[in-house]
């Protein structure tokens, strides 16, 4: 029997049926989402609710997301979600035992969803660091250009898996183990215990395994912290990601480029053109994260909402990147740190 419910001012139905094949189970669409339920008016149907996660129980905070529904619903459904093969819980009310269960079922399914997530997304990284391994072995890129791409899109790809996992709690942490798997084979290589010149060439300045100790770890502990700490439901984390990723990278290949004249002032390592660039490309990349994970509903701010702050926030991290202080703080430690921090004053999730 289904009843209905009002969670923020949107009405749900509670209840129903459950079928054994969850997976098939879908929410229904903004299109199709205005039903009228007996004795109620306008009532918002967004699919069929978990009697045992009712909205109230499942919201942790503003957007945050439970393992069965999906940030649309919890925000009423501002929009639906892009993926709807996730799991939607559905739960016979007054039938606790299937109920039971069936999140059960879901909750193993999510893990092993998550398990073939992060293996095809390590996977796909061995992949697209070998590429620019042979691209640097054939001479078709430097290495300079080779280890600035690699830093520019490998984490941008990284971000834009996130979708793909489910909505367990756990499955951020999950997720934080790819860049970590990564900073095992970087120690690897940087202490000699790998011995694969060719990698290192890939990804060092010099060609020095030491140097993935540095710059490149960091990068990798960075993106795993994000991932664990803010997740897509945070733009502080998105931004550290971005200015990091897409800011940092572009300076160096602008700056090298284009900047041989109109030093910083205060910096005769670095120049405008680098500096520019940054800003640039740092609005560009964090506008593309803020409209992606918004438009799959992870998010609440649009891009227009959040200019201001995505403006904010890459100023600040062009700012420190060029400071002259690379000698002690790595700008793939200062630069996220710097986006996260201004990201969490200027953006409430
Ligand atoms: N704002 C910036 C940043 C970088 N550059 C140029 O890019 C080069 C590399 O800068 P940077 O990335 O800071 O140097 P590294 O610390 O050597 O590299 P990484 O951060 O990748 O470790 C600089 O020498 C400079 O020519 C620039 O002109 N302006
Ligand atoms: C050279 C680097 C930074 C120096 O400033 C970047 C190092 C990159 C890591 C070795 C690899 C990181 C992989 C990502 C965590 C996952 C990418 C997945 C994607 C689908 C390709």
């Amino acid at each position: 029997m289904a009843t209905a419910t009002s969670f923020r001012g949107t009405n749900y139905i509670v209840g129903e049926p459950i079928l054994p094949r969850h997976r098939n189970i879908r929410t229904s669409s903004p299109s199709t989402a205005k039903k009228r339920l007996p004795g109620t008016s306008n009532v918002k149907v967004h699919g069929v609710i978990s009697a045992r996660a009712p909205p109230h129980t499942s919201l942790r905070r503003k957007n945050e997301r439970s393992t069965s529904l999906p940030p649309c619903i919890l925000q009423g459904n501002r929009k639906a979600p892009k993926f709807p093969s996730r799991p939607r819980v559905a739960a016979c009310a007054g039938n606790e035992d299937l109920a039971q269960a069936v999140t059960v079922a879901i909750s193993s399914n999510s893990l092993s969803q998550d398990i073939s997530i992060a293996a095809f997304v390590a996977v796909a990284a061995l992949v697209w660091i070998r590429l620019f391994k042979k691209l640097t072995k054939e001479g078709v890129l430097s290495q300079k250009l080779s280890r600035k791409l690699v830093h520019i899109t490998s984490g941008t790809l990284f971000v834009l898996t996130w979708p793909l996992f489910s909505e367990a709690p756990n499955a951020r942490f999950i997720a934080a183990v790819v860049p970590l798997f990564n900073g095992i084979r970087l120690v690897l290589l940087g202490t000699g215990v790998w011995n694969d010149p060719a990698a290192v060439n890939s990804l060092s300045r010099e060609g020095d395994p030491r140097e993935l100790l540095r710059g490149p770890l960091y990068y990798v502990l960075i993106m795993s912290t994000c991932t664990a700490v803010f997740w897509r439901n945070s733009v502080p984390g998105m931004a550290a990601l971005a200015l990091m990723c897409g800011g940092d990278g572009i300076a160096d290949i602008v700056g090298r480029r284009y900047g041989k004249v109109h030093k910083l002032p205060w910096n005769t390592g670095k120049s405008w053109a680098g500096s520019i660039a940054m800003f640039i490309s740092g609005v560009v990349l964090l506008a593309g994260f803020v409209a992606y994970f918004d438009a799959l509903g992870y998010i609440s701010h649009g891009v227009i909402d959040s200019a201001p702050g995505i403006i904010a926030v890459s100023l600040a991290a062009t700012l420190v990147e060029s400071l002259p202080v690379n000698r002690f703080f790595d700008d793939n430690f200062s630069v996220p740190l710097v986006a996260s921090v201004v990201g969490m004053l200027v953006f409430s999730t």
